[in-house]
């Protein structure tokens, strides 16, 4: 794993009782990487992000934030992350620029609201956090996490409550923020498309395991669905460095796919749609036999 890297995990297990929310997770964000954490509902998303921005301790494992262990991290590293929860709660009783000063004195910052992010967050300063509606609180909770231009930020879920337009100007918004500040950002949503067309990379989460992380552009070049009338046939042709991301009864979803390995004849490939994929790398029942 590269020392440099701002964000380094390494063999992270986390469980609750005796279920295994997180099972050995390992990975790393490079600076100006946009990272999609992707996984059905209880893979381990939000144990994961939990443990990244400290709200919650692994069992083993580790994480690094800036080259510091999580657990004793300086004020200087905490104040170059950030961090959009699924949903913004308390501080009814500040008003909206009340809340924006205040949090920001936390990060010593003196800067105003960047403009393009205070256009696009659009909210009225003097308005009561409590009278705000649900996805104007959302927008509320990304100012509060990005005001202070950090250099890693997690964002959990931060868009279901935003309705199409703010989000599309949102992803827009990360993705210019991403390229242009060289900062590393981790989303976490189910809303595949954004993810897809915003992220360089891909983390699929499956019951606690991180099943395959990959870079986008390598995921669509190397990510097919191989089927053939007779499938064990087609089994035993794959080479070892095929990785088998799920089963049909005609067939294997492989990753690392390329063109110059002979399969049996008659075998068809086909370039699976993002979200078909998803749903097959994700799905439990495909856990035996995968690799
Ligand atoms: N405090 C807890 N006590 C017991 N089990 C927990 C606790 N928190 C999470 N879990 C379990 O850990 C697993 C992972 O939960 P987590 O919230 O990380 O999933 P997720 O991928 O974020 O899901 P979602 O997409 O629904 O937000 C789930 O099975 C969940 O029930």
């Amino acid at each position: 794993m590269n020392n440099l890297f701002p964000v380094q995990v390494s063999d992270l297990t986390r469980r609750f009782g005796t279920f295994t929310a997180l099972n050995e997770v390992s990975f790393s964000i490079a600076p100006g990487e946009t990272v999609a954490l992707l996984g059905r509902n209880g893979a381990g998303k939000s144990t994961l992000i939990g443990c990244l921005m400290g709200f919650m301790m692994a069992d083993s494992g580790r994480i690094r934030i800036f080259g510091e262990d999580i657990l004793d991290l300086s004020r200087g590293v905490r104040s170059r992350t950030g961090f959009v929860p699924q949903t913004m709660s308390g501080f009814g009783t500040f008003r909206v620029g009340q809340l924006i000063e205040y949090i920001a004195a936390f990060y010593e910052t003196t800067a105003p609201v960047d403009p393009l992010l205070a256009e696009w967050a659009d909210l009225d300063p003097a308005k009561f956090v409590r009278a705000l509606s649900g996805g104007q609180k959302q927008r509320l909770a990304i100012v509060l996490a990005m005001q202070h231009q950090p250099d890693f930020l997690v964002l959990d879920e931060p868009v279901a409550s935003l309705d199409p337009h703010a989000r599309r100007d949102f992803m827009n918004l990360l993705g210019d923020y991403s390229r242009n500040r060289k900062a590393s950002i981790l989303i976490s949503s189910h809303i595949l498309s954004d993810l897809e067309r915003l992220c360089s990379r891909l983390l699929f989460l499956r019951q606690g395991r991180l099943v395959l992380d990959v870079r986008t552009d390598v995921f669509h070049a190397r990510t097919r669905w191989l089927t053939h009338a007779a499938p064990e046939l087609l089994l035993e042709s794959l080479p070892p460095d095929f990785q088998i991301l799920s089963r049909r009864p005609n067939g294997v979803l492989v990753h690392g796919y390329r063109d110059d390995v002979m399969l049996p004849a008659d075998t068809v490939m086909t370039i699976p749609d993002f979200e078909d994929a998803f749903l097959d790398i994700t799905a439990p029942s495909v856990e035996k036999g995968v690799a």
